[in-house]
């Protein structure tokens, strides 16, 4: 499966080009189906594409109450937390945009349930519960993701799947509990490998010098141990979205 490198820029370039690119991939399906499916990521590029969509015209071509918004991972804290994605996606975009709040389904608090697990039992249900028969009646239950946008850390992980982790080897459900996250906090919910590959199309967005050895690596079909980031693809489509500084 091929992968597709597009660099641009800059961070602010890289954000700004997403954030459009997200939008007419969203006019796009709406044109052929609905609902349309949309996994969002929170890091640092996340959100700011997600401000970029709050500011882009753009955003009132997409008929909002058509498009169903999840999360590819969620810190483990209280609802509200700023270190929430949700939280994070809630300023950047999703307190201005008219999408019904039944459509927004945000991975479970530390508030509302006792471990990660049993947040991660719950989400597994919730996308169960808007997974279309007939796409795939062999695959995992879930909706058919249009797109799923991932970050990409330092060393090199996606979504809340660190490398060496044994949440990367939970191949047998769509959402798992972590623990002992090498990034603070240490409690996330994630989606897994398999309910990431389904998705008809993975984007992972990188900003940042800091990031440039994860990406030359995951990017190295001769690498050995292929870190997270090297490992997800879309079905149909498998888009690195970098900066030049991330391009090293
Ligand atoms: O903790 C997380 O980090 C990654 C990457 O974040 P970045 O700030 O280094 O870009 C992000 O993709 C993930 O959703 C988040 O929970």
């Amino acid at each position: 499966m091929n992968r597709t490198v597009i660099v641009h820029p800059d961070a602010a370039t890289l954000a700004a080009t997403t954030a459009a690119r997200l939008l007419v991939r969203l006019v796009d399906a709406q044109s052929t189906h609905r609902p349309v499916h949309v996994a969002l990521t929170g890091g640092t590029v996340g959100i700011r594409t997600l401000s970029e969509i709050a500011a882009s015209p753009v955003r009132h071509a997409v008929d909002w109450t058509g498009v169903h918004l999840w999360w590819g991972d969620e810190r483990f804290l209280p609802d509200g937390d700023p270190d929430r994605n949700v939280t994070q996606a809630r300023q950047a975009l999703l307190d201005d945009l008219p999408v019904p709040e039944e459509n927004i389904h945000p991975m479970g608090p530390s508030d509302a349930h006792d471990s990660p697990e049993s947040a991660a039992d719950d989400y597994q249900a919730e996308l169960a519960r808007h997974a279309e028969s007939g796409v795939d009646d062999a695959g995992p239950a879930l909706p058919a993701f249009d797109v799923v946008l991932l970050g990409v850390g330092p060393d090199g992980h996606v979504a809340s799947l660190f490398p060496g982790h044994e949440a990367c080897d939970v191949l047998d459900r769509t959402v798992v509990g972590v623990h002992g996250s090498p990034k603070p906090p240490p409690h996330r919910v994630s989606l897994t490998f398999a309910a990431i590959e389904a998705a008809d199309e993975v984007w992972l967005v990188v900003g940042g010098e800091d990031k440039a050895p994860a990406v030359a690596r995951a990017l190295d079909p001769g690498d050995t141990d292929p870190l997270p980031a090297a490992r997800v693809l879309g079905r149909h489509r498998t888009l690195w979205l970098v900066d030049a500084a991330a391009a090293g």
